[in-house]
């Protein structure tokens, strides 16, 4: 399986800039190594998915409801993300667990509600600098997965530290791998199938540390912020691959 480098443009992207970053990163594409995702805000998401069709770039949402419709304001269904292009959703990102008060029990309900749409989820966990400081990284991002994942999940995991989330920050190379392989021994024991679920690396992933990320054991990818709204970076991390 290759590689899927995802792009989250978060809250960032008004239409001619959206366009012109979509143009260039399909354009700057060439034999990539990877999969390639972008996941512009919903407001983008139709015309960015027109954009790149026919390109092999995919796109995603960034977060979705867990019912069809209804009356539900300001929220946005898995369907319609469907409806507007999106193969896949970003689920329980820490900037929704800390804005909204998103629960693992919520994500779990938009993680089903995401995969009857015929989305593919990413689910997103990690935890805060002060659960590293006190050795609990592997007890918060153990429960993360337990409470985030319903029992018949397939789909996508995105390992971000928060910390190092918009930071520069970034574990060494031995603690993300550390923890890929304690996030795959998770999956493992929860359900035969987490063997082959891809396991993203995200938190400040950049051009000049993404090869060395990349080629880390059981990272399958990146979940990529900031580096994403600059297309000649994206495409370098693309190309490390
Ligand atoms: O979803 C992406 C992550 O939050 C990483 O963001 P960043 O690359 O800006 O650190």
């Amino acid at each position: 399986m290759r590689p899927l480098i995802a792009g989250n443009w978060k809250m960032n992207g008004l239409t001619e800039p959206s366009a012109a970053l979509a143009l260039a990163i399909r354009h700057g594409l060439a034999d990539a190594g990877a999969e390639v995702l972008l996941c512009p805000p919903a407001t983008q998401l139709a015309a960015v998915s027109a954009l790149v069709e026919g390109s092999g770039i995919a796109t995603g949402g960034q977060d979705c409801h867990t019912r069809d419709s209804g009356a539900h304001t300001g929220d946005i269904s898995p369907v319609m993300l469907a409806d507007a292009g999106a193969r896949y959703v970003i689920l329980g990102h820490s900037e929704r667990r800390q804005d909204h008060g998103e629960t693992s029990a919520i994500v779990a309900a938009k993680v089903s509600a995401a995969m009857k749409a015929g989305l593919i989820p990413i689910v997103c966990v990690g935890e805060t600098e002060s659960d590293r400081s006190a050795g609990e990284q592997e007890t918060v991002v153990g429960s993360q997965i337990t409470e985030s994942l319903p029992s018949d999940f397939t789909g996508i995991i995105a390992y971000e530290p928060i910390w190092a989330i918009g930071t520069g920050k970034v574990p060494t190379s031995a603690d993300i791998a550390a923890m890929h392989a304690f996030i795959r021994g998770e999956l493992i024991r929860d359900q035969a199938e987490g063997v082959g679920f891809r396991i993203l690396y995200g938190g400040s992933v950049k051009p000049g540390n993404a090869a060395e990320i990349l080629g880390l054991p059981d990272v399958g990818g990146a979940l990529v912020g900031g580096a994403s709204l600059i297309a000649e970076d994206f495409l370098a991390i693309i190309r490390a691959v």
